[in-house]
């Protein structure tokens, strides 16, 4: 199989300062995998150059044509309406952006929301703005940087449900920063642990899914391990 990422020998420098040190990674086409390590490790960079938003670096990677990012931030365009937001930029569609960008919504459950102006949404309203920002754009690879870490535990939790429905329908290639364990274990098919600008562990997640945080306690103890936490559940 072709794969979606590939990534050898990557090094970025911020002065002094080594942030990736010869990470090698390769994802393949559809495979979900989340990103963990402490913060400042270089997550965000990782995903800023593989995004094309910083070219100064060593070493090759390579990702396919059609990549989308979804922030931590939506990043909505206050002065466009939630529709305007999602097809700005699209090319191809012509007069169909409205069309295009409707379809979208309601892949995010929020049809009824086209006309809205972004100040009048919800956090949750406004990440699922963003969701369909990048996946109208029929992403091979979605690079996800923290998509739910501004929400509240319940929105999180539909919001789960939502990115594993259309990954499911979509089938990008998936890399998905995320400071939390469990999530990383509920969606990723593998989950890979940074440290000092490389990769020092991976776990693959065999399990069916929709999963049940019961069904991984092990391999939460495992990766908190990676981090160099004790699991005080597992005790
Ligand atoms: N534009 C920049 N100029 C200088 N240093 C930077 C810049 N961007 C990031 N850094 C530094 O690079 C390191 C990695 O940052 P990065 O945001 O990639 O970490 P992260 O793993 O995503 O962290 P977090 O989990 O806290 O979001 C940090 O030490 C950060 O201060």
């Amino acid at each position: 199989m072709a794969g979606a990422v590939s990534i050898r020998g990557l090094v970025k420098d911020f002065g002094p300062r080594r942030v990736l040190a010869g990470l090698d990674l390769d994802v393949a086409d559809g495979e979900f995998v989340a990103l963990l390590g402490r913060s400042g490790c270089g997550k965000s960079t990782l995903l800023r150059i593989l995004a094309g938003l910083d070219a100064d670096v060593e070493g090759t990677f390579s990702v396919p044509a059609r990549v989308s990012v979804a922030f931590q931030q939506p990043r909505l365009l206050p002065w466009r309406r939630v529709w305007r937001n999602i097809s700005l930029g699209l090319t191809g569609v012509d007069g169909r952006g409205r069309a295009v960008a409707e379809r979208a919504l309601a892949e995010v459950r929020l049809a009824d929301h086209a006309d809205a102006w972004p100040s009048t949404l919800s956090g949750g309203e406004a990440q699922r703005v963003s969701l369909a920002r990048a996946l109208v754009r029929e992403p091979e690879l979605l690079l996800l940087d923290e998509p739910f870490g501004a929400l509240d535990a319940l929105t999180r939790l539909a919001m789960h449900h939502l990115v594993e429905q259309l990954w499911r329908e979509h089938r990008p290639a998936v890399l998905f920063v995320t400071h939390d364990v469990d999530e990383a274990l509920l969606l990723a098919d593998r989950v890979v642990v940074l440290d000092e600008g490389r990769v020092v562990a991976e776990h693959h997640v065999d399990l069916p899914r929709p999963r049940r945080r019961a069904s991984f306690a092990d391999l939460r103890s495992e990766v908190l391990s990676d981090l160099g936490v004790d699991d005080v559940e597992a005790a």
